[in-house]
């Protein structure tokens, strides 16, 4: 991870379009029975992402509390590992109620270890086997540090963005977001772009929404077109996902996040 991050800046976010191929097969196709055949062992470390949570946040990953479940770790966890419920995750009771609408009322590990830091505005980097629950312990935390936004009237970029690699992933979280947000009631403006959407579909980016889902080629595109400007980002980003890490190394985008957090 020290690698990733700490590679050497870039000069302008713009450039370098080596990105991760968006058309790369969807790896997330995880199914509750996937999930429930899991079980809390055995992670195999196939999966990463980072939360930024402060402006105030240290730059290089390899600074960052680090949830690296590996096999020798996870049973030790396991014997000693407290289960928690959300609300004593410290989960907004109307994202409880979302849940529990759809039948999740039980924490997994790495739910219980990350929701926290990220609801403490920690920048984590989590990575746990597929199926283990780790979109939600990202997505969870991540409107209800909006809920309490005013929202600055003249903000000019995203408060919040998840990036993941490719146009599948980015569909499904978005939808997700979406559901989760509905089922809340609360006001937040949810846009999703992709490099295959036409020039004007990037017009949902004026406003601009409190959480953009999208990929990392998409991004650059907006960058190099002005839909997006590096300096608001800057200015104005509090959250950021990045869904999938490790495909996301020795990019271009390693130095975009150095320039973005
Ligand atoms: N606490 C929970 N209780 C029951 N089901 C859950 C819980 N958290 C997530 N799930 C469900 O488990 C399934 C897999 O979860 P999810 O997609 O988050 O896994 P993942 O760790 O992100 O997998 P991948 O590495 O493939 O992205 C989804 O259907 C999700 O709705």
């Amino acid at each position: 991870m020290a690698e990733t991050a700490g590679g050497n800046g870039s000069d302008n976010l713009a450039n370098g379009l080596d990105g991760p191929d968006e058309d790369e097969p969807d790896s997330r196709k995880g199914d509750q029975s996937e999930f429930e055949n899991s079980g809390h062992g055995g992670y195999d470390l196939n999966m990463e992402y980072v939360e930024n949570g402060g402006r105030e946040s240290n730059h290089m990953l390899h600074h960052l509390p680090a949830i690296d479940y590996n096999n020798e770790k996870i049973k030790e966890e396991d014997e000693e590992e407290e289960v928690k419920t959300w609300e004593e995750l410290g989960l907004d009771p109307r994202l409880i109620s979302a849940l529990n609408k759809n039948g999740i009322d039980k924490t997994t590990p790495i739910q219980i270890s990350g929701i926290p830091l990220i609801l403490e505005g920690k920048d984590v980097v989590a990575r746990a086997k597929t199926g283990s629950g780790k979109t939600y312990a990202y997505l969870l935390p991540l409107p209800q540090k909006l809920f309490s936004d005013t929202g600055a009237s003249k903000k000019t970029a995203p408060t919040a963005m998840i990036l993941v690699p490719t146009r599948e992933l980015c569909q499904q979280v978005y939808e997700e977001v979406l559901s989760l947000i509905a089922a809340c009631k609360v006001q937040l403006k949810v846009v999703q772009v992709t490099s295959s959407m036409a020039g004007k579909d990037l017009a949902a980016l004026a406003g601009p929404p409190d959480i953009l889902v999208s990929t990392p080629a998409c991004i650059s595109t907006c960058l190099q077109s002005d839909a997006l400007k590096a300096n608001s980002i800057q200015e104005f980003l509090q959250l950021l996902v990045l869904d999938e890490l490790f495909v996301f190394r020795r990019t271009f985008f390693c130095h975009m996040v150095m320039k973005m957090t």
